[in-house]
């Protein structure tokens, strides 16, 4: 499958590279801190962090805003809202929620990678309202019905 992904930096953007994949096969495209001085997060407190890029998807397509393992691993930093979704009709700036779930502040410093981007395809389901489902062998359930795991 191929998309076209149209990036545009913004001004206070202008001197960060542009993301790209690191490798041939690599899913996901990094997010870089577009800060002007470095942000320190406390334990527990999360910021909108600005990437300086906003975008244009092609129709059928969003992107996906994930965490990256290495910040979450060793630093306990994540990505709230995880996975991020930006519609194909977004043009403002992607902004990352970063939050510190680890036991020490954490410096976000510009140019930092701070999470990554999956640009995946959308299917737009058509709605219909029905006033009875269909009837499946599950039925109701679910929330751990099954059992303890
Ligand atoms: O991590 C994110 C999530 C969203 N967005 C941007 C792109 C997306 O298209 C737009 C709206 O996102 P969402 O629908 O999640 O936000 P909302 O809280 O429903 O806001 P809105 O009322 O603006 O739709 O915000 C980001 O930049 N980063």
């Amino acid at each position: 499958m191929h998309a076209t992904l149209q990036l545009k930096r913004l001004e206070h953007g202008k001197d960060l590279p542009l993301p790209a994949y690191q490798s041939e096969l690599a899913a996901g495209l990094d997010l870089l801190a577009a800060v002007d001085d470095p942000v320190i997060l406390a334990p527990g407190q999360r910021a909108l962090v600005p990437t300086g890029l906003s975008m244009a998807l092609p129709a059928g397509f969003e992107a996906q805003v994930r965490p990256r393992s290495g910040l979450a691993a060793k630093h306990g930093v994540t990505v709230l809202n995880t996975p991020g979704t930006i519609d194909a009709d977004y043009r403002g700036e992607v902004k990352v929620i970063l939050i510190n779930l680890g036991d020490a502040p954490f410096e976000i410093t510009r140019g930092e990678r701070i999470a990554q981007m999956v640009i995946a395809p959308v299917l737009q389901a058509e709605i219909t309202e029905v006033a009875v489902l269909s009837d499946t062998e599950r039925g109701v359930g679910g929330f751990g019905s099954t059992g303890r795991n």
